[in-house]
């Protein structure tokens, strides 16, 4: 069996978050909390006897998509489309993982389960240094608590029942893995206490509540995702930062009551799926 397959993977953007490194790929992650969107990313996987990748029709190099190829040995031209920007806090480098997984699996008859997929996106991501818990939160969808770090078969997820319009705006990208290579001490700190208050009040505005605070304290916030914040605020609407990248994001109609011109979609009620 050698057909093309088509994955559709939603983006997804933390709140907050904690570090868990772990020689182990599969055990090293990130505690935290996000939404999955209805924006997202279509993986398309073809056999092929070298490999190639394209996004949005431009070659381009994603070290964790090699390294979930690596893990599948497999060769393929894959080929992406995104409605989000690379790099700036969407989880796009997870969802090209999660869907090359997913695709290449039913592209090349591999007969792997889903926790076998989601464990090698997971630990390619990580391995990376791209991303910590966007693969997880992906394959979930909704609004997903992540109560341990890990992929599928060391974590806990939980979810915050509910379903929202999503706006945000991005100013550009920020260095996840840079980030990640820095100090994380604050972040960890911030993150345990954003999650226990989640934990405590599993509802969207203390998400977000949450996830403000947590940008403040962790010291990540810059001055324009700031502002944004600020002027959502005093619109009477809720807005954060979307960890990692130089995006707001605002629950409903906040953006634009604050005179933005945002992108709109929705939280993903499902999780990364097949086409
Ligand atoms: N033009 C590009 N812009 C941003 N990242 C790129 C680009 N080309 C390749 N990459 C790679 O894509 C990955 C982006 O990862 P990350 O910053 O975690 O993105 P995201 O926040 O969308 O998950 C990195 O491995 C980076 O080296
Ligand atoms: C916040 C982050 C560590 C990175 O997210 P991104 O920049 O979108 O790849 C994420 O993977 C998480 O664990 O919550």
């Amino acid at each position: 069996m050698s057909d093309e397959a088509t994955a559709f993977v939603p983006g997804h953007v933390t709140g907050f978050f904690t570090v868990s490194e772990d020689d182990d790929p599969t055990k090293a992650g990130s505690q935290g909390a996000g939404l999955a969107l209805t924006d997202g990313v279509e993986v398309t996987v073809r056999p092929a006897d070298e490999r190639e990748m394209y996004l949005d029709g431009a070659s381009i190099d994603v070290e964790p998509v090699e390294r979930v190829l690596d893990a599948l040995d497999a060769d393929a031209v894959v080929t992406a489309e995104s409605e989000l920007p690379l790099g700036s806090g969407f989880g796009v480098s997870g969802a090209l993982s999660l869907g090359t997984a997913l695709a290449a699996n039913r592209a090349l008859g591999l007969a792997l389960s889903e926790n076998e997929l989601v464990t090698i996106a997971h630990g390619a991501e990580v391995q990376s240094g791209t991303g910590l818990g966007d693969v997880v939160a992906q394959a979930r969808g909704g609004v997903p608590i992540r109560l341990e770090p890990g992929g599928p078969q060391h974590n806990l997820l939980d979810a915050v029942p509910a379903r929202a319009r999503v706006e945000y705006v991005t100013f550009g990208e920020l260095d996840t893995e840079a980030v990640l290579g820095g100090e994380t001490d604050p972040i960890d700190e911030a993150g345990e206490r954003a999650l226990s208050r989640v934990v405590r009040e599993p509802t969207l505005s203390s998400f977000i509540f949450a996830s403000r605070r947590f940008a403040r304290e962790a010291e990540l916030l810059s001055e324009r995702v700031g502002e944004a914040i600020q002027d959502v605020s005093e619109a009477g609407g809720q807005a954060s930062m979307a960890m990692l990248g130089e995006t707001v994001f605002a629950l409903g109609t906040g953006l634009t009551d604050a005179g933005y011109d945002p992108e709109v979609c929705a939280t993903h009620p499902a999780g990364a799926m097949l086409r």
